[in-house]
């Protein structure tokens, strides 16, 4: 029976966790871009970003991780025999890539917060899409195990995870250049006006 309110309370954990370093780096998007905008909209936004990244790190994203892991170490002290598996080590190697990562905001956390940041908005977009591919292969591993498949259907899936991240990138291209042609635009009639 504690097996499965391990599992349950594992379930739990996982979604929290990833549902913060989800949303936590979309975070880093925004905050990076309030660089471009004038003040007094630059600190009020910062300031705003700082306080929502800050929040969900330490109330949610940190306690959410270690909830993961406390059920996860129940699971593997009441099932050892887990730990001697293929996929369990395969699984074991990406939750310390995503224990890494989840660090990784911290320090972005704190660099954004110092302006010593030196990434863009665009160059977290990409960042982002790091735990989405680790939490398919890790859900993938917990469910099909030693079997997992890596027949078309794998194949297929994988490229429609690209494909995806890739549209998604694309489409925040084609809105900036669009926001700063409106600016460079609008700049223009400014002028015109003036003179
Ligand atoms: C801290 C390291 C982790 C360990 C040691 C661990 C260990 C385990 C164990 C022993 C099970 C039960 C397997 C079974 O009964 O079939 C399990 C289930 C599961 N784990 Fe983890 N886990 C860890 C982290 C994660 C993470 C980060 C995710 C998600 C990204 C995850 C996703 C899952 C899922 C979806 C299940 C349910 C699988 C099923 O019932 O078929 N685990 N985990």
């Amino acid at each position: 029976m504690a097996y499965y309110w391990f599992k349950a309370f594992h379930l739990v954990g996982i979604v929290c966790w990833f549902a913060g370093m989800f949303y936590l780096p979309r975070l880093f998007v925004y905050h990076a871009e309030a660089n471009e905008q004038p003040e007094p909209a630059r600190s009020i936004l910062k300031s705003q970003y700082q306080i929502m990244e800050k929040r969900l790190y330490s109330i949610i994203m940190t306690p959410a991780m270690l909830l993961t892991v406390a059920m996860a170490i129940g699971l593997v002290t009441t099932e050892p025999d887990v730990l001697k598996q293929p996929w369990m080590h395969a699984k074991l190697a990406c939750v310390v890539l995503l224990i890494g990562y989840h660090h990784y905001c911290k320090r972005l956390m704190k660099q954004l917060a110092a302006d010593e940041c030196k990434m863009t908005g665009q160059h977290f977009r990409w960042f982002n899409e790091f735990p989405t591919v680790f939490f398919i292969v890790v859900v993938m591993l917990a469910v099909f195990k030693n079997n997992l498949p890596t027949d078309l259907t794998v194949w297929g899936i994988v490229a429609m995870v690209i494909s995806f991240a890739i549209a998604i990138q694309l489409y925040a291209r084609k809105r900036r250049l669009a926001k700063e042609r409106a600016a460079v635009e609008s700049d223009g009639l400014l002028g015109n006006a003036s003179s």
